[in-house]
């Protein structure tokens, strides 16, 4: 799968070149072979001109060496030089051969992953109110790139969006591509078929969304003025087919929460008095007395800091260079009965690097030293990397029930480092919380997802927003609460009365 990290379309872009370097190699070995067929087809006429032109055939052709010449044109040359090539045609063979060997080797997307390219754009739109005009025209939440799209691709997204049952956000693309191919006339050739053609969609759409009399409207306007194959089916379809309900789309109660943050913005909310402020940490640990922790608290109770420039670029690219040497599989969310499933919740790659390297010792002992727990059963770090339109809605770290059988108890923290940054979009929001943190390559956030007493924090439910442009790379290390009862004791009382009203 590709489109569910940037790394992961860095592969299909070789493919691309390989495929066009062979078929450009291709076309000059046909046009070679076509140049060699015409002249043999000169050749070859001229000598039978000249034999047509004889004013006694049968005197010619009693000549032996004139007969021998025919039977062997015949027999031999034709057969040879023309259709044998023609018919087996080696670098048509060739090119197929290359082709497959190609995509065996980096692999080749499918259908559905246009399904998913097109999921990812209408995400962001609805996540970051990106307007379709905006997003054809190339401008991403207030950037402008040198990315319009044309008509045509318009038009693809519309359809996949109506097949995907989108059909509100069909329409809007159907509309654009109409426009777009109406305000450059001349440019296509079948122009006037493929307008109908939108408006055929677009009819379909507004008949699903129970706009009967608009989708009446448009059919009516291809048939009289440029009927089609297919209006006449359609027309017959819709009339048999009963409308359907406008459907109001029913956001799941933590959506704008999610969304507001995901754009960078806070509810307002009540002082405590005391703002927060960063401060300078060299007493955590012996380890940090000269390097002190450059500490930026984003919310009290529950705790969550930024650890700034945890990891320099050169650590990173030792990750990086780790993560390299495995597979990145395609990240799977916990379903029902803890089975683990693919879902659009969750859109990014991810491997897992265990502590046996030289970088991932040192982070292992960074870590341990900053949350202050013991990393003996902690999960190996798992690195993700997200595509554009990747994300993670809102979870929680911890499992609660269908803790996995191996875990040393639940996951007790999350250290989530940012090994990226993000050119728009990729916040990590805290939804109950009103916090939201743009990606800063090399920073380290931390909060605990158990209370003392081990009781899991609602509170602490948060998500990875979608990427709008960049690839956002990050690293996850969670530590357990087995090992830890005299790192973190419990209080007397337990305090999970904190979170029992953030529940769902
Ligand atoms: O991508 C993010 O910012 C959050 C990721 C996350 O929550 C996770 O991987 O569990
Ligand atoms: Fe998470």
């Amino acid at each position: 799968e590709f489109y569910s990290s940037a790394d992961a379309m860095q592969d299909l872009v070789q493919v691309e070149r390989e495929i066009l370097n062979a078929t450009r190699s291709y076309l000059e070995e046909q046009q070679k072979q076509l140049d060699f067929y015409r002249k043999f087809l000169e050749q070859i006429k001229e000598e039978h001109d000249w034999v047509v032109e004889q004013t006694d055939l049968n005197e010619y052709l009693g000549h032996p060496l004139h007969a021998f010449r025919l039977i062997k044109r015949l027999v031999q040359d034709w057969d040879e030089l023309v259709f044998d090539p023609i018919v087996s045609n080696a670098p048509r063979e060739e090119l197929r051969e290359f082709v497959d060997s190609v995509v065996n080797e980096l692999g080749y997307p499918n259908p559905s992953e246009l399904h998913g390219a097109v999921k990812g754009i209408a995400r962001l739109q609805k996540v970051y109110n990106l307007t379709t005009t905006d997003v054809a025209d190339g401008l991403i939440d207030g950037v402008l790139y040198d990315s319009e799209l044309s008509w045509r691709e318009c038009y693809e997204i519309g359809v996949v969006l109506f097949d995907l049952g989108e059909y509100q956000r069909s329409l809007e693309w159907l509309q654009v591509a109409f426009v777009i191919l109406r305000a450059n006339p001349g440019q296509e050739e079948n122009e006037n078929f493929y307008l109908s053609d939108i408006k055929e969609y677009a009819a379909l759409a507004n008949l699903e969304l129970g706009n009967s009399e608009r989708s009446e409207r448009l059919l009516n306007q291809i048939l009289e003025k440029e009927p089609t194959n297919t209006s006449h089916l359609t027309r017959k379809y819709i009339e048999a087919r009963k409308p359907g309900k406008s459907s109001e789309v029913n956001n799941p109660s933590w959506y704008a929460n999610y969304t507001r943050l995901c754009q960078g913005k806070k509810l307002p909310e009540e002082s405590t008095g005391r703002p927060l402020s960063c401060y300078l940490d060299g007493r955590t640990n012996p380890y940090f007395v000269l390097a002190p922790l450059q500490v930026e608290p984003v919310h009290l109770d529950p705790d969550i800091n930024v650890y700034h420039r945890m990891l320099s670029q050169q650590q990173i690219n030792s990750i990086f260079e780790e993560a390299d040497k495995l597979t990145m599989y395609r990240s799977a969310v916990a379903g029902n009965a803890g089975k683990s499933t693919v879902a659009d919740l969750r859109v990014s790659q991810q491997t897992w690097l265990n502590y046996t390297s030289p970088i991932m010792k040192s982070i292992s002992r960074i870590i341990q030293f900053v949350s202050g727990f013991d990393i003996a059963g902690a999960e190996f770090m798992q690195v993700a990397n997200y595509g554009v339109g990747g994300q993670y809605e809102p979870h929680p770290d911890y499992f609660e029930f269908n803790l996995p059988q191996q875990f040393q108890g639940d996951r007790i923290s999350t250290s989530m480092f940012y090994l990226s940054n993000v050119e728009q979009g990729g916040y990590t929001v805290f939804t109950k919380l009103n916090v939201f943190l743009p990606p800063i390559q090399g920073a380290m956030v931390m909060w605990h997802n158990l209370h003392r007493s081990l009781d899991v924090d609602a509170r602490t439910l948060h998500a990875g927003c979608p990427v709008l442009v960049g690839s956002k790379r990050i690293g996850n290390i969670w530590m357990h609460s087995g090992f830890q009862e005299f790192r973190r004791p419990c209080n007397l009382t337990s305090d999970s009365y904190k979170s029992a009203a953030y529940r769902n």
